[in-house]
């Protein structure tokens, strides 16, 4: 059984896109209560918090966990908290070119194993006006995304270009997932439905 450890419409849409037919059990974890030195550490941090809360209620399964954070100038940028903070986000953001580092965790629960790595994709936004940022975080869409964009939704018109995996602007790597299930000594393809 392989589970889903997120609350993610789009891990579970990718995943599901990708031939698996994942479990959603929604770890709860309160993602303030942890910190880490990097963006890319604090993914990993929360992606491994995520998966062993929900790998801690079973008894078996394969638990996965992630957490997407955009790195810009070295800070690290979530899901914003208010429209407000969103549009001085993209006011930030605009012309610059940031990092999207998703943290993986693949738990198996069974064996008592757990393997975890980031994957990280370049990101180039493009200079929307402040009419269009005001018009983009009035769909309030901003809101539930971490960095507060979406590649493929309303903000797909203000990101020009990404060097490296969509999956991880989305929110899971296909590629890295599959080493990672590979190190647990399981083939995805076995999984697919
Ligand atoms: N559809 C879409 N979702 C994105 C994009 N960029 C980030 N996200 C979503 O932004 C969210 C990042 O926040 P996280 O804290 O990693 O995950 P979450 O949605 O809070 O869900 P949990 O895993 O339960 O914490 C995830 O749901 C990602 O799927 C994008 O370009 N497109």
């Amino acid at each position: 059984m392989i589970v889903l450890a997120s609350a993610s419409a789009a891990r579970l849409a990718l995943l599901r896109n990708a031939g698996l037919d994942p479990k959603v059990i929604v770890s709860g974890v309160d993602e303030d209560a942890f910190s880490a030195h990097t963006p890319a550490a604090l993914s990993l941090v929360l992606a491994k918090a995520k998966a062993e809360a929900v790998a801690a209620g079973l008894g078996d399964g394969l638990v996965i966990g992630c957490d997407s954070i955009l790195e810009l100038d070295g800070r690290p940028y979530g899901k914003p908290a208010t429209q407000e903070e969103a549009l001085d986000r993209w006011r930030i953001m605009r012309g610059r070119t940031g990092r999207l580092v998703t943290g993986h965790c693949v738990i198996d629960v069974a064996a008592g194993r757990q393997v975890a790595e980031t994957a990280t994709t370049v990101v180039h936004f493009g200079s929307p006006s402040e009419e269009e940022i005001a018009a983009y975080v009035g769909t309030g869409e901003p809101l539930s995304l971490a960095g507060a964009f979406s590649v493929e939704g309303r903000g797909g018109w203000f990101v020009e270009g990404i060097e490296g995996d969509h999956g991880t602007v989305l929110g899971i790597s296909l590629p890295l997932l599959r080493e990672l299930f590979d190190e647990l000594g399981y083939a995805v393809t076995s999984f697919w439905r």
